[in-house]
């Protein structure tokens, strides 16, 4: 089944291939249409792992489509080049130059500055085209006479003309596009990229390189636009200027939405639907000026009858229909849990539990300081949420950060793993300055946060979200293994199922984590950040919402994830703190109160008074 899942994809594009040029040439689709549609389509292989896995819309392919195509029929037309499949080679590799050099500037930005960014530099690629190398790009007359590929050599070369055999080597190139674009999405790269679309900010705090990873997707995407530019010169003899507009760019976001982002093959889908409209339409007498007005009217049906896009909308069903027992089976489970709270069973179940944990660190219990905070200071205006405060975390320990609301206890953490940085001071982990790395190299030496409010990736499975957190510390910052299967390293998967039994889900393993209990999802949170092996774990109320039973199983938990490295927990369930602390670090008003071991903090005036005055007085009565 695994097996049928992995390859009938490619078997149907296949099929699909081979019989287009019988099958859709009676409704019109003529061989040099379907050519285009697969140039096209062949743009849209990389734009969907840019546009549909990642989730960063570029306004911009028209510029590496074009540089592709003006550099590979410049070679070829100039006569530098004589072999068109190396004219081909330099122009892709030129193109994918250029979109690192663009995607250098525009990965950095989110969300509509990242497109803005993407359509300025096409509209500057579309100018420099027709003005400053007018003389080498032809300007608005673009270059003539791009010649055809051969196949073979000498008196035998078989140069490939127009019709059939173009759309033979079309199908072939884009049928490879496709499978090595499949394997891309399939491997950890593809998984990251996903995850990206999903949660950005998590994946940094995982330990992934971010900006790395979607400019890898950036060239990817520019790579593929670039063959496709090339081969356009090619197919047509000439190289139109008007690749290089706004108009392709805009082309390629509208098919890719009608054919349905994220499948692959919505784009080339797409660009059926669309150039077979196009092209039908003008034919009908007196549309001739009205094709654009209708072609918009049809665009707008497609967009609202099928919100998914053609392919999207498929492959939804077909999921549904495949997956709708499961999911429903899941959705009963999670109602069950929330109405007669099962899990004060699986809390049991978690407590009773003795999982060989594997060793982050040694616990030492030597004194050894893990991290340290010198006089930390983070300003909002003139609001002092944390006001110089420092402490010493003993390595192999369970160190508390406690304080009443708004004591600045979360904005603590978040300079301790340097997700923000302080106004002042600094952190050490030990004894190498964190402050100042950033948040994913800070992961990547081994500080890790579950957060007070949950950060997961919520359509992603339950095995995904973890597999995510498990290939950071295994894998770096960034590694280009774009064409192993992401479920196929052992230590990750391994680390995976120990974390699974750990937090008691195997049984929602393949569950889409939005459909988890709350307590479940808490737990979540918790095995991500445990999933990258961190030596120091941050904890920012783990319990926040727990029933009774699932707050003993877990601080049960967490002592034994205690034993192999460091752990800093923030918490308001005080009953819970002093039961599991070592040390205790009080904050108030964004200053240190107190500094000490449990019983030190418990007998402090100046906590009781500031802080513990309702329970002291409680137990003295
Ligand atoms: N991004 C921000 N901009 C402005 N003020 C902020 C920001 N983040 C936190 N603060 C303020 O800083 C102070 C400390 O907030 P913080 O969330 O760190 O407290 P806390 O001890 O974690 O509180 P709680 O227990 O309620 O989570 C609060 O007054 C809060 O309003």
């Amino acid at each position: 089944m695994k097996w049928a899942s992995r390859y009938v994809p490619e078997a149907l594009v296949l099929l699909t291939l081979v019989l287009a040029p019988v099958v859709l040439n009676p409704l019109g689709f003529s061989t040099d249409l379907l050519t285009r549609v697969l140039n096209w389509g062949l743009i849209g292989l990389g734009f969907d792992i840019l546009f549909g896995l990642t989730g960063l819309l570029s306004f911009g392919q028209a510029a590496f489509y074009g540089v592709g195509g003006f550099v590979t029929a410049y070679l070829l037309v100039s006569g530098a080049v004589g072999s068109v499949w190396l004219a081909l080679l330099v122009g892709t590799a030129s193109a994918g130059v250029f979109g690192l050099v663009v995607g250098w500037f525009a990965v950095r930005r989110i969300g509509i500055y990242f497109t803005m960014i993407t359509l300025a530099f096409g509209q500057m690629a579309y100018f420099i085209e027709n003005s400053p190398l007018s003389d080498y790009t032809g300007g608005e007359n673009g270059i003539p006479g791009v010649p055809a590929p051969t196949l073979g050599f000498g008196a035998d070369a078989f140069r490939i003309s127009a019709g059939l055999p173009m759309y033979v080597l079309f199908a072939v190139i884009f049928f490879l596009g496709y499978v090595l674009a499949r394997r891309i999405v399939r491997s950890p790269v593809g998984a990251i990229l996903l995850a990206i679309k999903e949660n950005t900010g998590r994946v940094a705090m995982l330990g992934h390189d971010v900006p790395a990873y979607k400019l890898t997707a950036f060239v990817i995407a520019a790579l593929y636009a670039g063959l496709a530019g090339g081969l356009l010169g090619s197919f047509q003899s000439y190289m139109p200027p008007d690749a290089f507009s706004l108009e392709t760019s805009g082309q390629l976001v509208v098919q890719t939405i009608v054919g349905g982002a994220g499948t692959l093959i919505g784009p080339l889908v797409g660009a059926a639907v669309w150039l077979w409209l196009r092209d039908n339409l003008q034919l009908i007498p007196g549309f001739a000026m009205l094709w654009k007005l209708v072609l918009g009217i049809a665009f707008i049906v497609l967009v609202i009858g099928l919100r998914r896009g053609v392919c999207g909308e498929i492959v939804h069903w077909w999921s549904e229909r495949t997956n709708q027992a499961a999911l429903r089976a899941a959705e009963a489970r999670t109602e069950a849990i929330e109405a007669h709270n099962i899990d004060a069973v699986a809390g049991e179940e978690l407590r009773r539990r003795d999982v060989a944990l594997s060793l982050a660190e040694p616990a030492t219990g030597d004194g050894e300081v893990a991290l340290e905070a010198r006089s930390l200071a983070r300003y909002y205006g003139g609001l002092r949420a944390v006001d110089g405060v420092s402490f010493k975390v003993r390595r192999g320990s369970i160190h508390a950060v406690i304080g009443p609301n708004g004591a600045g206890k979360s904005t603590l953490f978040k300079m301790l793993l340097d997700e923000i940085s302080p106004s002042s001071g600094e952190v050490l982990l030990f004894g190498e300055r964190l402050t100042g790395v950033g948040v994913s190299r800070a992961a990547q030496r081994g500080v890790a946060k579950s957060n007070q409010l949950n950060q997961l990736f919520p359509n992603l499975s339950v095995r995904n979200n973890l597999r995510i957190a498990a290939l950071a510390r295994g894998r770096g910052p960034l590694r280009f293994d774009l064409l192993r299967p992401a479920d196929s390293l052992p230590d990750v998967e391994a680390q995976i199922a120990v974390i699974l039994d750990q937090l008691n889900l195997v049984e929602r393993a393949d569950t889409p984590a939005h459909v988890l209990a709350y307590g479940e999802k808490r737990r979540l949170e918790i095995g991500m950040a445990l999933a990258t092996s961190p030596n120091v774990l941050l904890l920012d109320e783990p319990l926040a919402g727990m029933s009774p039973a699932e707050r003993a199983a877990t601080c049960a938990f967490i002592r034994d994830i205690a034993r192999a490295r460091t752990v800093v927990i923030v918490e308001h369930d005080l009953d819970a703190i002093f039961g599991l602390a070592e040390r205790i670090t009080v904050l108030y008003e964004g200053r240190l109160l107190a500094d000490g071991t449990a019983d030190e903090v418990r007998r402090n005036p100046a906590v009781q008074e500031a802080y513990l005055g309702g329970l002291h007085a409680h137990e003295s009565a």
